[in-house]
């Protein structure tokens, strides 16, 4: 069923408005509450739910919502849901609240636990706003610009993810985590033919994947479905998949009562040497993961 493209324009448009009201917050001082999940919570990640809790039901009424900071909604309730949309109003509030700039907010459409289209937009990277959007089987795109003016000019690009080359003429790219899921991480590069690594925080590892910039994320540590359905949607748009590291089946959502993921990974292109890489990263002492 997917989404029309004069509605993406709209929600691209409304996504960058809330990152605009997300960046005010960046540039002052803001509260910072814990969660019962001892999580951080700031006033960024409440102003953007609450914007885009807004965008949707204008562009979109009558679509349930699930935003991380949502209430709870019984599986009882989601799992009727035939298309629904899935929110991370913040992904990487703890980059956010370190001020290296490494943050997204996240709008997924799902349909049947398949992520099928999906925003992310990041308002305060080095080079200014960027925002990546994609819908399965119609293919993906990154454009610049905070949505008033400031880095625009440049058009839309569309994007696709990168062959993997011989890893003898150039090394794989490899994305992780800042924080969460090292040791594992560890243990899966060292199982890798020749590759570099760059951590950085958020839904931006996949991002990186859907352009081009990187080939792998391995994901060996907890997510939620709100940190990955829109970055999903955008990677396989690009020509990507997003596996469950166990079963190398594609990811899904609404499934069960857990909101929460498997394990992993990202790729650009699916390639025996990695999935041994894989296996023996899974394998490896659950302690150290
Ligand atoms: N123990 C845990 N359980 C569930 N999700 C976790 C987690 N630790 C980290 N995360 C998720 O990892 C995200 C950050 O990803 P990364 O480490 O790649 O930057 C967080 O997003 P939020 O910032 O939206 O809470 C959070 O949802
Ligand atoms: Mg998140």
């Amino acid at each position: 069923m997917g989404i029309y493209l004069d509605t993406i324009e709209q929600l691209i448009a409304g996504v960058e408005a809330a990152g605009l009201e997300v960046m005010v917050i960046y540039h002052r001082d803001f509260d910072i509450q814990q969660k019962n999940d001892n999580s951080p919570l700031t006033e960024a990640d409440m102003a953007a739910h609450h914007a885009l809790l807004a965008l949707l039901e204008h562009e979109t009424p009558g679509v349930p919502v699930l935003s991380e900071e949502s209430g709870e909604i019984p599986f009882a309730t989601r799992r009727c849901w035939s298309r629904y949309w899935l929110v991370d109003p913040l992904d990487g509030t703890r980059e956010f609240i370190a001020g290296n700039g490494e943050f997204t907010l996240n709008l997924a459409l799902v349909e049947e636990g398949v992520p099928v289209f999906g925003i992310v937009h990041a308002p305060a990277l080095p080079g200014g706003a960027v925002t990546w959007w994609g819908q399965v089987g119609q293919g993906a795109f990154r454009r610049e610009g905070d949505g008033a003016g400031k880095g625009e000019g440049k058009h839309e690009q569309p994007i696709r993810v990168r062959v993997l080359p011989d890893p003898d003429r150039e090394p794989w790219q490899v994305v992780g985590s800042r924080r969460n899921g090292r040791a594992a991480f560890d243990v899966f590069c060292q199982a890798l033919p020749a590759h570099t690594t760059q951590t950085i925080g958020s839904s931006l590892k996949f991002c990186l994947i859907a352009e081009g910039q990187a080939d792998l994320y391995p994901r060996l540590a907890p997510t939620s479905e709100w940190d990955t359905a829109a970055a999903q949607a955008i990677v396989t748009a690009a020509g990507g998949q997003v596996l469950e590291a166990e079963t190398l089946q594609p990811l899904r959502c609404n499934r069960k009562e857990s909101l929460l993921n498997p394990d992993f990974i990202a790729c650009g292109q699916r390639d025996a040497r990695w999935e041994v890489a894989l296996a023996k990263a899974l394998e490896a002492d659950p302690d150290s993961r």
